[in-house]
């Protein structure tokens, strides 16, 4: 089967085509790296696809994977194209350790910047995961409580039980999902369990030449220590000689880049952005306190999961960095910690009893979000007592704020202003995107875009912020953003007290944060078909019909009823 041209790179075809203007809804394509201090690497992406389909294929003709079932392109459909997914056209610069002179000026550096001579901060080597042994890794459920009860992983244990590792023949790939700048990502089913993943292919020696090993392991190594329901699970991951696996949770709903495209006037309404920068909002704060500042969001990032809520993905740009979680009130039932509970300390934002939060009937709203509290056993309350609390959660700061970066990291119209001047930048990076995110879920556009690229960099450390006339937004969801684009960071909302900051603001009022995994979502993906149809054995081909769906007609009010 001839290897199907990856399509990252279509964008720019269209801005040729149509008179130097990008298409809306074309996405936006990022460059992750502008390489300066390495030589002899294209500013362009190479497309991987190419490089892993036609390795992957001759791989399994050789007969160590179940067969890419054929006809892919014909016959499957995921309801909406690939070509969609494949977007992003602005530039993913990568982390580079690259200091610039205080007294350069802004031009200069946009200048720069926008001529794809940046340096790569990441000192990639060729060996970084080299050692690493074909085996699967073994994180267990142990360390994954809200994996308890999910029948895939349950299927993946068992066939870890079974034959003592997964490995790629273990897995049906069926259906090529997209293509990033690291890997190609495949719709794939655990042989024989009807149990979907999506599984991300890098090819080793690709990464390799490239200088993105340790880019691929820096996701890998984020993915693997995740656990919260907005955020990937990576099920498992192997090595072959040739290739490294990421077997993730499949979403089947797309991203919100292309489920915007699909909304009246390209938006969404306000009600529904509220859901999603919510949860985009809890999962930020997740990451910020395990010390992962994400750097990366964008509508194109968010994807959505079967039941319509969201996943973040793509952590290759994230920045790792130690944090100290830091209790800065106490509910008033809970003693105070610096005084008469020494033992007491805020330790994991994970669930304390992980089954009550998705159960409907939860009568006591059992968080989901909020950090969780070891104490001795002499001071633990009895459960009954920890069940009545109904006083205001303790409040904890988890802001990795010491992070200093120097890398030029992200999408144009996303970058902060800190990252396009090169002060060297922290977590409020990650507030500043929050608010780029949540402008143009409200009003379908990015509020620094420019003409190119170049101007879009000037715009965002230059231009003060404005709103459209139309459509018609709350004040307070425009009060929100304004804190959120300060261009100066430590005055920027959140630089102090992170998330906790964001969720007190008007804008989120009524928003139950401990519950927000049991409210309905504004669109839930239809249910995924996936069913066999006729064909020669090796190449079964299959039908996959998802496509995002309104939820159920009485959840027009479904704001009112389940979410506040
Ligand atoms: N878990 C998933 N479920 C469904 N589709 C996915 C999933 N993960 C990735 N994809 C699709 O595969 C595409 C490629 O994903 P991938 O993470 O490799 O690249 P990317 O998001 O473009 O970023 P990057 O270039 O940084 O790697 C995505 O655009 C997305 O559409």
């Amino acid at each position: 089967m001839a290897s199907e041209p990856c399509k990252k790179g279509s964008s720019e075809k269209l801005k040729n085509a149509h008179g130097g203007q990008l298409l809306e809804g074309i996405p936006r394509k990022v460059t992750k790296e502008l390489p300066k201090n390495v030589e002899n690497v294209p500013s362009k992406k190479i497309p991987v696809e190419t490089t892993v389909e036609a390795k992957l294929l001759n791989h399994m003709r050789k007969g160590s994977v179940s067969s890419l079932a054929g006809n892919l392109d014909s016959t499957l459909s995921l309801g909406y194209p690939i070509a969609d997914n494949e977007k992003k056209t602005s530039a993913k610069v990568s982390d580079g350790a690259r200091k610039t002179s205080g007294s350069a000026k802004i031009s200069d550096r946009i200048d720069f910047l926008d001529s794809g001579k940046s340096s790569l901060c990441r000192n990639s080597t060729s060996t970084d995961v080299s050692d690493e042994s074909s085996c699967s890794s073994f994180s267990s459920s142990i360390s994954k409580p809200h994996k308890a009860n999910d029948l895939r992983w349950e299927a993946i244990q068992a066939v870890r039980l079974r034959d003592g590792s997964l490995e790629l023949k273990h897995f049906r790939l069926l259906k090529k999902l997209g293509c990033g700048d690291i890997g190609s990502v495949y719709l794939s089913e655990l042989c024989g369990t009807k149990c979907y993943f999506a599984m991300k292919v890098m090819d080793k020696a690709s990464l390799a030449s490239r200088k993105k090993l340790l880019r691929a392991q820096t996701e890998r190594e984020i993915l693997q220590s995740l656990d919260h329901p907005f955020l990937p699970t990576l099920y498992t991951h192997f090595e072959t000689d040739k290739f490294s696996c990421l077997v993730m949770e499949f979403c089947p709903g797309g991203d919100l880049h292309m489920l915007r495209q699909r909304q009246t006037g390209k938006h969404f309404s306000e009600q529904a952005v509220k859901f999603y920068v919510a949860e985009v909002l809890l999962s930020m704060e997740y990451l910020h306190m395990l010390g992962i500042v994400y750097r990366d969001l964008k509508p194109e990032n968010v994807l959505v999961r079967e039941d319509g809520h969201i996943m973040l993905s793509d952590f290759d740009l994230s920045l790792r960095c130690t944090v100290s979680p830091t209790l800065i009130k106490s509910s008033s039932l809970q003693a105070d910690p610096l005084t008469k509970n020494s033992n007491l300390y805020c330790a994991q934002p994970a669930c304390i009893e992980p089954p009550s939060c998705i159960q409907p009937s939860c009568v006591v709203p059992t968080s989901c979000f909020t950090p969780r509290f070891f104490k001795s056993k002499k001071d633990r309350k009895p459960k009954t007592d920890i069940g009545n609390q109904v006083s205001p959660l303790p409040e904890l700061m988890a802001e990795p704020t010491d992070a200093r970066s120097m890398s030029f990291v992200g999408t144009h119209e996303y970058l902060a202003p800190e990252i396009i001047k090169g002060e060297g930048h922290g977590s409020a990076v990650d507030w500043w995107t929050f608010g780029i995110f949540l402008y143009e879920l409200l009003f379908g556009k990015t509020p620094f875009k420019g003409s190119g690229n170049r101007a879009t960099l000037f715009n965002v450390v230059g231009q003060p912020l404005r709103f459209p006339e139309s459509p018609v937004v709350s004040f307070a969801a425009r009060d929100l953003i304004r804190g959120l684009l300060v261009k100066e960071p430590q005055h920027r909302l959140a630089y102090k007290r992170g998330a906790t900051e964001i969720k007190q603001h008007p804008f989120f009022e009524g928003v139950n944060w401990a519950l927000i995994r049991c409210a309905s979502p504004p669109e839930v993906p239809r249910p995924v078909e996936i069913e066999r149809i006729p064909g020669p054995p090796a190449s079964a081909g299959l039908k996959v019909v998802p496509a995002a769906m309104p939820a159920q007609k009485n959840s027009d009010n479904y704001l009112e009823f389940d979410f506040f």
